[in-house]
């Protein structure tokens, strides 16, 4: 097309431009793959319209700054924050916000050093592998310890605040953790708090999503349940919300990974001919031999 052609464009195609960038495709990965989320799903969708519009407006000439893209990401632990952060690099990356598909994921420790003169370094070292990409800093808020006059914590806050500002176009911020403690981080540091464009909430799970993120989990790792396994782990899940250090999914992953040693000390103990089968069935007993049953 010439330049002239683009020039006297009245008109753009939203079907061409969203069947061109692809994110289609990972909007409908994200409903299939992921549980439960319908808010955060949605807000995605509305960033991702976002975009497209702004693409649109850019293509007839309406284009004024680049929307500001930077975010926090609120929820308790393991309500899938950092599973929706790499989706979200993914329309970012394929609708041209980003160079590349990549989220670099760092806490205090990887930004904030302990002496005199490091912090400046390492947060630059984090800045520097996320550019061109999505930075998620989890539990953002413990980089501001104001009980603490001297913490280096508010130097690389300020660098942050800075690169924020100047690379917006090729870097985007998301800041996670509990929101409450966020809120108060950005109310302390009203700086960070008004560079943030978008706010996504992430809600806890309830019991039946949690058992179906354990049938997609189980699926993955090519593993089922038996009939026994499924209704010891609904009884589990049930009892497991209840207890302390509750981690949504995260607690979930875990049971998991202890229900499938316990299967594989099963195994070992029978002995024998083992079939694909017997390999990959997780029984009851993999379940019930779990703290939450025996204490
Ligand atoms: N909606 C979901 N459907 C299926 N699996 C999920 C979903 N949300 C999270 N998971 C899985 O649960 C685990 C924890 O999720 P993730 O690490 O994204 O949570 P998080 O909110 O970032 O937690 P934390 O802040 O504690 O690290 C991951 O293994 C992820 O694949």
């Amino acid at each position: 097309m010439t330049a002239l052609a683009t020039d006297t464009r009245t008109s753009v195609d939203l079907d061409a431009l969203y069947a061109a960038s692809n994110i289609g495709e990972i909007l409908e990965q994200l409903d299939r793959e992921l549980v439960g989320l319908v808010p955060v799903k949605a807000r995605i969708r509305e960033i991702a319209a976002l975009l497209l519009i702004d693409q649109a407006r850019r293509q007839l000439g309406l284009a004024t700054d680049p929307p500001s893209l930077h975010m926090s990401f609120t929820g308790n632990p393991g309500t899938g924050k950092t599973t929706v952060a790499r989706r979200m690099a993914g329309i970012l990356h394929r609708l041209g916000y980003i160079r590349r598909d990549h989220v670099v994921s760092v806490t205090r420790d990887d930004l904030v050093g302990q002496y005199i003169g490091h912090t400046a370094p390492k947060t630059k070292e984090a800045l520097k592998k996320a550019m061109g990409g999505v930075l998620f800093i989890d539990e953002a808020y413990y980089l501001y310890r104001p009980e603490n006059e001297r913490d280096y914590g508010q130097e690389a806050i300020e660098i942050l605040l800075q690169v924020m500002e100047d690379h917006r176009d090729d870097l985007v911020v998301i800041l996670a953790g509990y929101k409450d403690r966020l809120d108060t981080f950005f109310s302390s540091n009203p700086g960070m708090g008004s560079r943030i464009a978008h706010h996504v909430d992430f809600p806890d799970f309830r019991s039946d999503e949690l058992f179906d993120i354990a049938e997609s989990m189980t699926g993955s790792m090519h593993y089922r349940l038996s009939g026994g396994a499924a209704a010891a782990l609904r009884e589990y899940i049930e009892r497991r919300m209840e207890q302390p250090r509750f981690a949504n999914a995260r607690s979930i992953r875990n049971a998991l990974d202890r229900a499938r040693l316990r299967q594989a000390n099963r195994l070992f103990a029978r002995g024998g001919v083992l079939d694909a089968d017997m390999l990959q069935t997780i029984e009851e007993a993999d379940i019930r031999a779990s703290r939450v049953f025996t204490q």
